[in-house]
């Protein structure tokens, strides 16, 4: 089996940009651009770890982007982003067992589709480099004092973009051998070493943001990602169980509550969450949780709930698709959901990665009926909207 890691370069400081931050830590759509940019990679199938490199100065600034996302400590960066990518290479070189391949990403390139991740990594098992590019369809001209000066042959112009893949031990060395060359991408390093480096054709919405502008497209097509009709707009519903045991408190929609019990279970017992993945997995017509994450399973034993949730994103994501809401009902007499209400809807758009006005958490009692009225478990329905692209 083979290993995939990401690395994510942030070490830029986004001078054309300006503003008050650099740009991978400017706002889009309630998160920091980065925390977009390290999401998509972190919930790709095929990738094993994500590892950022980021200024030092900057600390403070990526914490705060990050908040939530698992992630080992950054590498510090160096004045260019060649000399970045490198320091941050090192890093990788040092780990046991080294990655079979690498995927270099700029952290300004927050809207990569999980399809353009796919197909680079998929290249590199027969070539030693692939990158993802997009064919110039502009007439290109070269200006002089603002005058046209000649018309560029635009056939076989591509656009580079990230990410550009490659088989770790080869790139590594590139690097290492054209330190200090003033390289604006890593296939340029690659192409000097040697490597025969393919083309895969990306898409435009893989855009690199540089100025102002570019945020604001960026935030425009992240918007447009909820599809307009005609589009395979999809409703799942999902309802879990869980007895209570001896216990101090409970884990509900991802948020621990104390409690006088605890609810019984082979992972954390997370009712809510668990009943938000079926609903999902509803939507895809792809099974249940037990299906995916079998209770037989050792390795489930004590899991966080959030890993299914993020799972049945990753899915819809994978198809292209988006979640457009949520919507969970909590089933019980007791523990009072009221007071974590605001950090479970909180914790789930995390998890979701969508705005908190698109999920909601309710709670209701049986009125003393049944068992959640006698206080023998909690139950907890959820329903999901997906939006996946039109057939
Ligand atoms: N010393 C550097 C320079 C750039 N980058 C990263 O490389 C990517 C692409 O670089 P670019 O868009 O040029 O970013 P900046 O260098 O930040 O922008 P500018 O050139 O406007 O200052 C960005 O994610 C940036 O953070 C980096 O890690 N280290
Ligand atoms: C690597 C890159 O994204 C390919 O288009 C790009 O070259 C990096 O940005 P820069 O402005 O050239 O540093």
């Amino acid at each position: 089996m083979t290993s995939c890691v990401a690395l994510i370069v942030a070490a830029g400081s986004g001078e054309r940009f300006g503003g008050d931050r650099p740009k991978q830590y400017q706002d889009l759509g309630g998160r920091a651009v980065l925390h977009h940019t390290v999401g998509a990679f972190l919930r790709h199938a095929y990738v094993d770890a994500v590892q950022v490199v980021i200024q030092p100065g900057h600390r403070e600034l990526y914490d705060a982007a990050i908040a939530g996302l698992d992630l080992p400590e950054p590498v510090a960066g160096g004045a260019t982003r060649q000399e970045s990518v490198r320091l941050g290479l090192e890093r990788l070189a040092a780990r046991d067992p080294v990655p079979d391949f690498v995927l270099i990403h700029d952290a300004a390139r927050p809207l990569v589709s999980g399809a353009t991740v796919q197909a680079v990594r998929d290249r590199l098992d027969e070539v030693p480099a692939a990158i993802a590019a997009v064919p110039v369809t502009d007439t290109l001209k070269r200006g002089t004092g603002g005058l046209v000066s000649g018309t560029v042959e635009r056939a076989g112009l591509w656009r580079a973009q990230t990410p550009q893949g490659f088989r770790f031990g080869e790139i590594l060395r590139a690097h290492r051998e054209l330190a200090g060359a003033e390289l604006t991408d890593d296939a340029a390093v690659a192409e000097r070493a040697g490597l025969d480096v393919a083309l895969v054709e990306g898409n435009v919405e893989n855009l690199k943001v540089t100025n102002r502008d570019d945020l604001a497209q960026a935030a425009m097509l992240m918007n447009a990602s909820i599809p307009s009709p005609p589009q395979d707009v999809r409703i799942g519903m999902g309802y879990d169980v869980h007895r209570f045991s001896a216990g101090d408190h409970v884990v509900l929609c991802g948020i621990k509550v104390p409690h006088e019990a605890r609810l019984e279970g082979h992972s954390d017992a997370d009712v809510g969450l668990h009943a938000l993945t079926d609903a999902i997995l509803g939507a895809l017509a792809a099974g249940d949780i037990g299906s995916h994450f079998p209770p037989s399973d050792p390795q489930w034993r004590g899991a966080d709930s959030a890993l299914f949730l993020r799972h049945a994103v990753g899915m819809v994501r994978e198809r292209g698709g988006v979640i457009a809401h949520a919507d969970v009902t909590l089933i019980c007499e007791r523990p009072k959901i009221g007071p974590h209400r605001e950090a479970m809807v909180a914790r789930m758009a995390e998890l979701l990665e969508i705005a908190p006005d698109r999920v909601s958490v309710k709670a209701t009692t049986t009125e003393r009926l049944g068992f959640t009225g006698r206080g023998e478990g909690i139950a907890a329905q959820a329903v999901a909207t997906i939006c996946l692209p039109g057939t």
